[in-house]
This record gives C-alpha cells, structure tokens and sequence, in this order.
C-alpha cells in the first residue's frame, strides 16, 4: 500500500504521482497508465515521477482523482492496460462502421476516465471528420444515457428545452424554464457549460445560484418548484458528456453526431416525454443553411422516436446575437430586465416566447398556435419573473435578486465607428473570440455589449461595441484584438464611385 499525499491542485485530467524509485521498482513510466484501487473505489489516473515531491512508500494524488477515490488515505496500484476504445477510436478514424459494443466500450473508458486527453481529442477530432450512421448515434445516445443516474418522475408530461448553441447571446433559457414550469408543467432542464460559445446556459444560471446537483436533487427540486437550471456535468446524469465537450470546448467544435447524443442523451436521462430543440441557423452558426436544420430536425426527431421522446424543432434566426449582451453577468442582466417587464430586446424576448409557446402547446396547456400569446401573458403578468426566483431560491441563490445588483467587469472599453453609414457585416464568430479573450465564460463578468446591429445606422466615432473584463490585461488584448479586425462592418450607401474618364 502506499500512502497518500492530497494535491490539492486541479489540474484537469487524473493525475497520481510517485516516487522514481517506487516507479522504477514496479516496471512504471512517467506517462503510463495506472489503475490505482482504494478501499471501495479505483479510478485510472496517468502517473508522472519525482524525486523530491513525494517521497518513497508515498503517492501524491491530485484533485480530480482524489474525489473519484473519496479521499482514501491508502491505495495500492496496478498497470492499467491499454484501453480497448483506443482501437475503436482508430477505426472511427478510418471511417469504417463501429458495433453497438464497441460504441459501449468507448463511452464507458469516457466515463471511467481511461481515455488521456490526447485519445479523447482524437476520439472528438475523429467525430468531427466523420458523422456516425444513425444507428450508431442512437447506441451512442443510449450508451451515454445507461452508463450514467435517471430520473423518473411520477407526475407526466415532464418537458425539456434544448439549443444546439452556436448563436451568441443565447440566454433563452433563462426566460422559457420559468414560463413553463409557472405554466404548471415539469422542467428539470439540464445544460452544458458553453461548448463553441462565451457562456452556456450553466455558466449563466451559476450568476443568480449553484448550479451542481445530484439526480436526487434535481427531481426533488424540480417537484418542488416545477424546474430547475443545472449543470449537466455536474451530476451523475449522462456523464461522458461533459468530459467530451472539455475536448470540443478546447478545439471549439461540435461534432454533428456527439452533438446529437450529447442532447438527447441529457433528455432521455431526465426522463423527458417532450422536447424543444431550438436549432439556430445562419452563417457562422452550426448549421449555415436551412437546409442543413432540415436534416438536422430530421435526425433529432427520428432519434428522440427511438428512445421514446417526443421532439419538435424550431428553427430560429441565428444570423446575429440574441439580444445586445454576450458573457454570463451581461447575459443574466438581460434576461431579467425582461423577466422584470422593463424594455428589452426583441430579438430574445419574441425568440424566448415563441419557443416556450411550442412546450406549452406540447405540454398540453395550451391550444394549437396558442402557444406565444399564453407564454406572453405569463411573462407580462410576473408570472414567470416570481417562477425564476422560486428556482433561484430552491436552488440556493438569492430570489431577490434584481436585473441592476448584477456587477459586470470594471474594465471596459468602447469599440467605435471608424466611419458613418450602415451595418454592412456583423461577424458572430469574431464577437465570441473577443468575448472569449475578455475572459468570458470563466471571468463571469468579461464579455462584449453590442450596440449596433446587422442593417443599422451609424455615425462616426458612435460606439459599435464594449466590451468588459475583470482583468485589464484581458480587455487590453481583446480590444487591440478587435481594432486589427472588427467584428462589425461599417459602411457608407456610396460604396464606390466610378467617375467618367475624361473628367479625372
Ligand atoms: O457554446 P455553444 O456551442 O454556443 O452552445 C452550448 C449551449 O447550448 C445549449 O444551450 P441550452 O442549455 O439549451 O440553453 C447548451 O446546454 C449550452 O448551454
Ligand atoms: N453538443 C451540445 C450542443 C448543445 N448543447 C449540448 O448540451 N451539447
């Protein structure tokens, strides 16, 4: 047995560490893979060597793995052998078909954290080049769903909501949980943290309240209140996702078929009987053409009829941001001064409603294409304002909180018009990076404020953006960033003017 030393350090993979000594006597090498086995619980970690940190008999264990073992104080260790996904991960690769075991196997190695980050980049990477055929995003989904915690509820129809992302702004969540579940229907709504954008719905929630709970939690929470918003990767629900969208997150990208499953998987393990999928689309989203949402609702359909869910999609404008704010507080502070019926845009406000109104007409409360005009009365009547700061209160946040207590960066700096005349180009890709850059969505309180839109007017020198940081470091970098290449294209009317020859 040996001894452990806790490091507290995250370092975001499952490290142990030991002794050169003890390493070189059991035949082990910085890089390797152990299986290391504490009393009622083993996790796979990869092993790096010292020979001052730790000292001989002992095991430095860093954060990640010490929960996965509930802070043991004594572990032994064996040599792990190399995963047998790796060699499904090649055959993906190699575009050739995968069976429903193999899938089975590389989702359970996810989950048990035998995959190095490097196999799982290659794992996302191979996804990204090649889509999987359908039945295998459904043994995917299925897979994802089954080697994870479900809930079932006893009360029916239980709703859901899901964006695919990739439109900046994309808080609608935020307004549509507390519509519906004022409306009487259950909505234990799961979200990711952002994947490709500068604040997922969970780094969005986790402003006004915690956001990590148990399968438990979630459904007493849920029967308590009518809904929850929580982070998908904190709980034992589908939880190879989140250590698949750390990889994506990095590369930024959203493999079509992980995509898929990492959805419908989050749906099906919450036991959902119906479910929104908004699929916003335009260039610089996921999806660049309707046609591509097309296909896309085709195959969330089909696969939510295979695992029992009702699906229906809306394809929405993702052709510029929702709303003016992109970064969590900046978001949070524009969802509730709609939810506080104070002016706001239109763009979240119509989009939030329009898809709450499809769940309500689904959920059975409201009559076909009636949808919007009971969600609106909902929002108009505070209905749905008092719903949110239930679910903040049951959540553990602060229910009184108001759409001005919520603290942006101090470090914020105006972009300017270099010229008058219109909006000509609005590039949704660029806002993000700079969103990013300014810390966004770790620094809460980074992201970018837009004042001009696609088609508006503009004077000179008029401010087409801010953005806001904690950092100064940060905004510095963002903003010399956004000056070398703006995110928002100003011309004139006059494009060009081609004078006659003989009068030059
Ligand atoms: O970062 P990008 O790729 O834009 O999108 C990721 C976001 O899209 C989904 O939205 P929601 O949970 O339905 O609101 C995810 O849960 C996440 O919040
Ligand atoms: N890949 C994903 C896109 C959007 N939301 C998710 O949870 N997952």
């Amino acid at each position: 047995m040996l001894l452990v030393r806790p490091f507290d350090i995250e370092i975001g993979q499952h490290k142990v560490m030991l002794n050169i000594v003890d390493a070189r006597e059991r035949g082990l090498n910085p890089g390797d893979r152990v299986r290391v086995r504490a009393k009622g619980a083993a996790t796979t970690a990869l092993l790096d060597t010292t020979t001052q940190m730790v000292k001989p008999g002992e095991i430095g264990i860093f954060t990640e793995a010490l929960k996965d073992l509930n802070n043991p104080v004594d572990v032994d260790i064996l040599p792990a052998p190399r995963p047998a996904s790796i060699c499904h991960i090649k055959s993906l690769m190699d575009n050739e078909k995968l069976s429903e075991d193999q899938i089975r196997t590389i989702v359970q190695d996810i989950v048990d954290n035998n995959l190095s980050d490097i196999e799982l980049a290659a794992y996302v990477t191979a996804s990204y080049i090649h889509n999987m055929p359908s039945e295998e995003v459904v043994w995917l989904t299925k897979a994802m769903i089954e080697t994870g915690e479900r809930i079932h509820f006893d009360t029916h129809p239980v709703m859901d909501k899901h964006s695919i992302g990739g439109v900046p702004g994309n808080k609608v969540s935020l307004l549509i949980v507390p519509i519906v579940a004022a409306a009487g229907l259950l909505i234990p709504k799961t979200s990711s943290r952002a994947i490709t954008g500068a604040g997922g719905t969970a780094d969005l929630m986790e402003v006004l309240a915690p956001v990590e709970f148990s399968a438990a939690e979630i459904k007493e929470i849920t029967e308590k209140v009518g809904g929850v918003i929580v982070w998908g990767g904190a709980t034992n629900i589908a939880p190879a996702d989140d250590k698949l969208i750390k990889a994506e997150y990095a590369l930024s990208i959203d493999p079509y078929s992980q995509m898929l499953a990492s959805i419908m998987a989050k749906k099906g393990a919450v036991g959902a009987d119906a479910v929104v999928v908004d699929m916003p689309v335009g260039p610089g989203t996921k999806l660049p053409t309707a046609d591509d949402g097309r296909t896309l609702a085709k195959d969330l359909i089909d696969l939510g009829d295979k695992l029992g869910i009702r699906v229906e999609c809306a394809m929405t404008f993702g052709g510029s941001p929702v709303g003016r704010t992109i970064g969590p507080a900046l978001e949070v502070r524009e969802a509730l001064t709609l939810l506080e019926n104070k002016p706001g845009p239109n763009s979240l406000r119509e989009k939030s409603l329009s898809l709450a109104g499809i769940l309500l007409e689904m959920g059975g409360v409201a009559g076909r294409g009636e949808g919007y005009a009971a969600a609106e009365e909902i929002l108009s009547s505070g209905k749905a304002h008092a719903k949110l700061m239930e679910i903040i209160a049951a959540q553990g946040g602060n229910p009184n909180v108001k759409s001005e207590d919520i603290v942006i960066g101090e470090n914020c700096e105006e972009i300017l018009a270099p010229a008058g005349g219109y909006v000509v180009a609005f590039y949704n890709k660029r806002l993000v990076e700079l969103a990013r850059m300014a810390g966004a969505p770790s620094d809460q309180k980074a992201g970018v404020i837009i004042h001009k839109k696609m088609g508006e007017r503009v004077k000179k020198g008029e401010p087409l953006i801010t953005i806001c940081s904690s950092s100064d470091w940060e905004l510095d970098s963002a903003v010399r960033d956004a000056k070398r290449s703006m995110p928002i294209v100003v011309e004139g009317m006059l494009l060009e003017r081609y004078p006659r020859i003989t009068e030059l």
